[in-house]
């Protein structure tokens, strides 16, 4: 129940609306019985007396609490689904809220489809918790008591009777079929991930896999896949009919016993006969709404595996975050004796980096794939918490910055760069909405793409931009921004190097005073560079400017030797 905390917290903020479904719930119940209770007592009444007055009468209060259970239903049927909703948009919030902060790791733990299934699968299963789980059995019980406190009246022994088959079909019934569903239920809950996750890929990889002709393959592991599902679907749905078809035998019976318990009292002498066939009629009455109680550890398992599902994903301790304000003027970026390793990795992805970036100065990192070029990015964008060492942003450790401030300096632009639906215009205020027309097509010119019109339709993913293009949309999208920390990796690698030189030139002197810090693959043009750090295997094995490290003839040098010999 622990697991389902937060779903209860954000059903009670709509106590109000919970409450009244609760008392319309025990109303109609409550009206249900008393219709049928009376119609039974109508009818020995009818047999025995021939007062047409009492007569009327009776038949009026039926016709009335048809009314009232008919009205009722509708009553609760409306408030329990209003505070579901409202619950459910709750959750939606929160849990956005939570996951929004993880969304640069998430990926490195979970895979899109996995993430899609549980965000609107999981999400989903939640909406039965008030509807099937919660309120249910407090309306069932309070009903239930309240007829064997009205029966106990006429007889006890009947009452008794009544007691014990709503421990059967409330209690015992349900817990009998609960463990069988459990084993079900995690079955169908992984194939419904496993389907989502195969989707997800045969979407995203539909080209590759239409190129390398593995089409067939995917797609009939996909149909393997989705008739798993339906088949778990289906056991799943037959289990539910024969718990629920069981608890309404056990119901009948019991009414069936009623009635036995009820002649031999009448027998007896010790119930008087008018009231047997009402009293017959209110088990009868009473036990109706029971059926669905067999299927309430499915939807209590259910509700649970979905909390849990969802409460690991937010559940990840997310990076310290402090509340001091970003120093105003230059920023220096300092990293002491950093170390990065990734979740479930043995080696260190980054190995003690020490280093000092001032304002002003423009620093390339250099080094063969996989030496933790990008890593070391990431980690100056705060987007990893640290293994080890420190790393301080204007004299301030970014544990005690928040994240969102952190970004707000930074002029960022990444290896992929993501485009929205829409025009040049509408991606170019993603990073400064207050842009004007003139400035977005002054920072275009400057990353030579001024023959793009601002009302240029973008496609999803910028799918009709070439790569080139798409990297110079972004160094644009930077420039607009106007801070003065610049992240850049790979900024023009899909550029002619013509075009690529000239747009550093132009940002470098336009912008003197700030700090860059550019990875690049291509040793070309890092003369203009005021320090070069070369990496390899996560560490630093070189640092200097271009012309310390060709008079050092170490790492670099051999580098550049290398490229010199493959270019000519
Ligand atoms: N998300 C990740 N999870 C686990 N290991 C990772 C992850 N990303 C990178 N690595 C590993 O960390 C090391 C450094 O990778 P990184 O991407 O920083 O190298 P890089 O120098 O930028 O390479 P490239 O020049 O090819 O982009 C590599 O061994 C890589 O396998």
């Amino acid at each position: 129940m622990k697991e389902l905390t937060l779903v209860l917290k954000l059903t009670l903020l709509e106590k109000k609306d919970v409450l009244i479904a609760i008392f319309f719930g025990f109303l109609a119940g409550i009206a249900g019985v008393a219709l049928m209770g009376s119609s039974g007592y109508l009818i020995s009444k009818a047999a025995l007396t021939s007062q047409m007055t009492t007569l009327v009468v009776m038949a009026a209060v039926l016709k009335l609490f048809g009314f009232a259970s008919a009205l009722s239903r509708y009553g609760e049927r409306l408030y329990s689904h209003r505070a579901t909703f409202t619950m459910l948009s709750h959750l939606r919030v929160s849990f956005f809220e939570r996951l929004s902060p993880l969304a640069p790791r998430i990926f490195s733990k979970y895979r899109s489809g996995d993430l899609l299934s549980r965000i609107v699968g999981d999400v989903e299963s939640l909406q039965n918790f008030l509807l099937r789980v919660f309120y249910p059995p407090v309306v069932l019980g309070i009903v239930f008591l309240s007829v064997v406190f009205f029966t106990s009246f006429f007889s006890l022994g009947i009452a008794i009777v009544i007691f014990i088959g709503m421990l059967l079909t409330v209690v015992v019934v349900p817990a009998l079929f609960s463990s069988r569903k459990r084993r079900m239920d995690g079955q169908v809950r992984a194939q419904r991930g496993n389907l989502a996750i195969e989707s997800t890929e045969f979407l995203y990889g539909f080209r590759d896999l239409k190129i390398h002709q593995q089409l067939n393959a995917k797609e009939q592991q996909l149909k393997s896949d989705a008739a798993q599902y339906n088949e778990g679907q289906r056991q799943e749905g037959l289990e539910e009919n024969l718990a629920q078809s069981m608890n309404a035998f056990v119901a009948l019976l019991v009414s069936f016993f009623v009635l036995g318990v009820g002649a031999y009292f009448v027998a007896a002498g010790e119930l008087d006969g008018l009231y047997l066939a009402m009293l017959v009629m209110v088990s009868i009455a009473a036990f109706e709404n029971v059926a669905p109680m067999a299927a309430f550890p499915t939807h209590f398992e259910e509700s649970r595996k979905a909390a849990v599902r969802l409460e690991e994903i937010v559940a990840e301790p997310d990076l310290p975050q402090g509340s001091e304000p970003m120093p105003s003027g230059p920023l220096d970026i300092r990293l002491d004796k950093v170390s990065f390793q990734y979740p479930n990795e043995n080696s260190l992805a980054l190995d003690r980096i020490s280093l000092h970036l001032l304002p002003g100065t423009k620093t390339a990192i250099v080094g063969p794939s996989g030496s933790g070029k990008s890593t070391l990015m990431q980690v100056l964008l705060s987007v990893f918490p640290l293994s080890q060492g420190q790393l301080s942003i204007g004299g301030i450790p970014v544990e005690a910055l928040k994240q969102e401030e952190i970004w707000q300096q930074m002029n960022i632009v990444l290896q992929e760069n993501h485009f929205f639906y829409g025009t040049i215009r509408s991606n170019l205020l993603v990073a400064n909405p207050l842009a004007t027309d003139e400035q977005m097509i002054d920072v275009l010119a400057k990353v030579q793409l001024d023959i793009l019109p601002l009302s240029m339709t973008v496609e999803e993913k910028g799918q009709n931009l070439s790569g080139g293009q798409k990297q110079r949309l972004a160094i644009a999208r930077a420039m607009l921004k106007g801070k003065s920390l610049w992240l850049m990796d790979e900024p023009v690698s899909s550029v002619d190097s013509l075009t690529g030189h000239a747009i550093y030139q132009q940002m470098f002197q336009q912008h003197k005073d700030d700090l860059f810090v550019i990875i690049s693959h291509d040793l070309t043009g890092l003369e203009k560079m005021d320090q070069i750090i070369v990496m390899e295997k996560g560490c630093i094995v070189e640092s200097g400017s271009y012309d310390e490290l060709m008079e050092k003839k170490a790492y670099f040098y051999q580098l550049k030797e290398i490229e010199n010999s493959v270019f000519t």
